[in-house]
């Protein structure tokens, strides 16, 4: 891996328990958001030492005194990733809040992104902290213009409704619950208390490398949103919020109409179904039953399988994700790596 250009710290001032505090007196824009967030103590934060997530550090420590813990992920991808553990010592230390640094192995499996993998890597590490350290809940530090980042990354890969949906205010993993409080504020107002309060925080140098689509939509994509819809952030995530709530009726049709024509899904049932419908069990069935995510072409090509068999000598063969589905009788069925 190419040698990545040191982090930023922004301010240069490192925080003393003075200069956190400094940061109450102006009200935090982190601190209205955990207001409107359903979590409970003694909690975790996830803590990159970056702007979002120093933020809500200081929000949550000022909330909950004495019962935040932050976890800080240790990917080992960047050289820079010691001076990051560095600053977040030295900001918890100043906030009597306990720093965990977790180490994880975030190398990528064969026809995984390095992203995908580093992340899947957090979220279990994240999980595993916060279980062993007995926390309730831990909190991330999405904030509106990520949420805006996500739908547009989601769109530009043709992503359906799930993608559409972008991230979840909450969810639970490992037995845990993850709260997203700041995917309302914009990440402007964060970055900007924090520079007026001088909290330090570590800009990651990765995040402004135009090669990842991300980081080329908040350079090019957000600033012109701003001029031409000043409202994106809130109209934005709107659209996100009703993309999963017709996700979620997608999902209970598709449970019940499982349920119906059976698991594996028996073809004549499966035929009385509208195409859309069809559509939408398959892939339910699929994601559920074998953990298969069909691409567009393969789901198509599927119902076109499905449609066309009308006769006992109709065979059907079709590639899906990583195994087939197949005939079996009266029914489809699926033969694929072991789960
Ligand atoms: N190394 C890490 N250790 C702990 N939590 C992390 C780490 N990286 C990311 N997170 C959590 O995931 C959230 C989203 O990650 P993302 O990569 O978008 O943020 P970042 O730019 O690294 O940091 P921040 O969001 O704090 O500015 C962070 O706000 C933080 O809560």
């Amino acid at each position: 891996m190419a040698a990545l250009p040191t982090p930023k710290l922004t301010p240069n001032k490192l925080p003393g328990v003075s200069a956190a505090s400094a940061g109450l007196n102006r009200p935090n824009p982190a601190l209205a958001a955990l207001d409107r967030t359903p979590a409970f103590s003694p909690l975790g934060v996830a803590y990159s030492g970056g702007a979002d997530s120093t933020a809500l550090l200081l929000a949550a420590a000022q909330r909950w005194p004495g019962q935040v813990s932050a976890i800080h992920i240790h990917h080992g991808l960047q050289t820079a990733a010691d001076d990051f553990v560095r600053v977040c010592e030295t900001t918890c230390a100043g906030l009597h809040v306990p720093l965990h640094v977790v180490h994880v192995d975030a190398s990528h499996a064969a026809g995984e992104s390095p992203e995908d993998a580093a992340r899947r890597a957090r979220y279990t590490a994240l999980a595993g902290a916060a279980a062993q350290l007995g926390l309730a809940c831990v909190l991330l530090g999405q904030h509106a213009d990520d949420q805006v980042e996500t739908l547009l990354l989601a769109l530009s890969r043709g992503a359906g409704l799930p993608g559409l949906s972008a991230m979840a205010a909450q969810f639970e993993r490992g037995g845990v619950m993850f709260y997203r409080p700041l995917l309302t504020t914009p990440a402007a107002s964060l970055r900007n208390w924090l520079l007026q309060e001088q909290v330090p925080f570590v800009d990651d140098p990765t995040n402004t490398d135009e090669r990842y689509t991300r980081n080329r939509i908040r350079a090019r994509l957000l600033p012109a949103l701003q001029d031409a819809f000043p409202q994106f952030r809130e109209t934005f995530a709107r659209s996100a919020q009703h993309a999963a709530q017709a996700q979620t009726v997608l999902q209970e049709v598709a449970r019940e109409d499982l349920a119906r024509i059976g698991a594996p899904p028996v073809i004549k049932a499966l035929q009385a179904l509208s195409r859309a419908r069809q559509a939408n069990v398959l892939r339910h069935w699929l994601l559920e039953a074998h953990q298969a995510t069909p691409s567009t072409a393969q789901l198509d090509q599927l119902l076109d399988q499905v449609a066309a068999c009308t006769t006992r000598g109709h065979q059907i063969h079709l590639k899906v994700a990583l195994g087939h589905v197949t005939r079996a009788g009266a029914a489809l069925g699926f033969s694929g790596p072991a789960i």
